[in-house]
């Protein structure tokens, strides 16, 4: 399989979630296979983002059903969240992580090497002196903060700090108000800090239903959480033992004092460290130039996936799909392609809000025929159980075809309703499909045939 001028039949450069599928087909297939990081193995997901951030959450669940139970006056005393031994408790999950990864790639005869790659020619990659050439080569670098135009950019503190705070501050600014800062905020809040969310745009969240937004923004104020719209980030300094953080709105400047400031002002794929020039990797505003099978326009072979290849949805289960893509492309399979049907994104906020297939306002766009349904639902079972008031949704059906289009929902349990939306759109099932489907009551799930327009 080896060509001899390469030193290997594939090199992965990362080692999370994209990488890891790549790697391990292409080394299952036979094929020599090097992958390296210059962090520690296992990727953003399992390390840096979605499980030590759900650990977190944990508490932060407990805590919202303490305080939903203690507004009934159902349980009384003093609750706290004891954040030390929290970060404890994530550690017992991350912590193995990267020896586990390490044992997984030596058994399975993948060489793992530690260290930051750089191209030096088109089939050629340094990893900090060691040179690897290779048939085919693939980018699974992930994704990093962006480096925002805010003077005294390096005092905030960026999403992979906030999860590892060894102490919650007792006042946190969050810049920006996306996915990170709606989360973060949330458990921050749960767990006893005043938190104020700064946000540029005038919309918040612009990728879920508005209507259901508005319920989030709501939800979010009465837990004492400071929302500023309008407000760009210009400077954060240090004062002392605080941190100011300056906006500029139309009115003019303001500012906000806190012990920590956290960037939640988005992501971006990393590809400025890669010398993506000396390879011929096109690329253009910091996405690469791609074709449907995620491999380079410019140099047939090289392939990217996951973040790094800036599909339209930066999350896990997105990177998975695209690596499969590229994996069965490396193995021979021609015109493979990423289906991003019936794929849900959740803000796991609490309560969660969901969203899976086309907003109202993009089916509008495509001059689609739908019928929609939209309420607001404290009063039913699933809601008022947990005394929780804030609970909506909102699904598209396409008239006549009775295709589901959208499904759009904020409240208890919707992080996993949303999946079987997702599981019935991508199984192409019609809306009648779903709203003969019996449910186990009484559970979230069996909420949604009335969910159904
Ligand atoms: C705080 C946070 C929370 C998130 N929560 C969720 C969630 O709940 N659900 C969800 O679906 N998604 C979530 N995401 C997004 C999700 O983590 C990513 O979409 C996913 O991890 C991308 O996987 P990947 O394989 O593309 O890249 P990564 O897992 O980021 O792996 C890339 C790896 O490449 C390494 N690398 C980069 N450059 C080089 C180089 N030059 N040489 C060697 N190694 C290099 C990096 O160190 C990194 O380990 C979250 C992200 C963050 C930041
Ligand atoms: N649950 C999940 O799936 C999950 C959770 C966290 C992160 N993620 C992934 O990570 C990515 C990054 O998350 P994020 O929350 O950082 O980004 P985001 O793109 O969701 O939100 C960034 C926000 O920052 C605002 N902003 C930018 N510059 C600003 C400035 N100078 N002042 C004020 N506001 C400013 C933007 O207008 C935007 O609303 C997401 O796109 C998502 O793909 C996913």
């Amino acid at each position: 399989m080896n060509q001899a001028q390469h030193t290997h039949d594939l090199i992965v450069i990362g080692t999370g979630t994209a990488a890891n599928i790549v790697a391990r087909g292409c080394r299952r297939a036979g094929w020599s296979v090097v992958v390296m990081d210059h962090r520690p193995f296992g990727g953003t997901c399992v390390l840096r983002g979605c499980d030590p951030k759900k650990m977190l959450i944990a508490a932060a669940e407990a805590m919202d059903g303490v305080q939903r139970m203690a507004a009934i006056d159902v349980i009384g005393g003093e609750v706290h969240v004891n954040w030390a031994a929290l970060q404890h408790f994530k550690r017992g999950f991350t912590d193995p992580v990267p020896a586990q990864r390490e044992k997984a790639f030596a058994e399975l005869g993948i060489e793992a090497l530690h260290g930051r790659a750089r191209f030096i020619g088109r089939n050629n990659v340094d990893v900090e002196g060691r040179f690897l050439s290779a048939r085919h080569i693939v980018i699974a670098s992930g994704a990093e903060p962006v480096r925002l135009p805010i003077e005294g950019f390096d005092n905030l503190l960026l999403s992979d700090d906030f999860l590892s705070l060894a102490a919650l501050p007792r006042r946190l600014i969050l810049v920006g108000g996306g996915y990170i800062a709606f989360e973060f905020a949330h458990l921050a809040s749960r767990a006893g800090a005043q938190v104020t969310i700064v946000e540029r745009d005038s919309r918040l969240l612009p990728g879920f239903d508005p209507d259901l937004v508005d319920m989030l923004i709501e939800r979010t104020r009465a837990l004492g959480v400071q929302i500023h719209l309008g407000h760009t980030v210009k400077a954060v300094r240090k004062q002392g033992h605080d941190v100011v953080v300056e906006a500029e709105t139309a009115q003019g400047s303001v500012s906000f004092t806190a012990d920590a400031a956290v960037h939640s002002g988005g992501r971006a794929p990393a590809l400025d460290d890669l010398g993506l020039n000396a390879a011929g990797v096109t690329h253009a505003r910091g996405r690469l130039m791609l074709d449907a099978q995620f491999r380079s326009v410019s140099n047939p072979a090289v392939f990217a996936a996951g973040d790094a290849a800036g599909g339209p949805l930066p999350l896990t289960p997105v990177a998975a799909l695209e690596a499969h893509v590229v994996l069965d492309t490396l193995l021979g399979k021609a015109g493979a392609t990423a289906d991003y049907t019936g794929i849900p994104s959740v803000v796991f906020t609490l309560p969660p809000l969901a969203r899976v297939g086309l907003l109202e306002a993009q089916a509008r766009a495509q001059g689609l025929a739908f019928r929609v349904k939209h309420e607001q639902v404290p009063s039913w079972y699933t809601a008022q159980r947990v005394n929780e008031r804030c609970y909506g949704y909102k699904v598209l059906v396409e008239e006549g075809s009775g295709r589901l289009l959208g499904a759009h929902i904020i409240g208890p349990q919707a992080d996993e309703v949303i999946n079987l939306f997702g599981f019935g759109m991508r199984s192409g099932l019609p809306a009648d499909a779903i709203r003969h489907a019996i449910f186990a009551y009484p559970t979230a799930a069996s909420d949604i045939g009335y969910m159904l327009p």
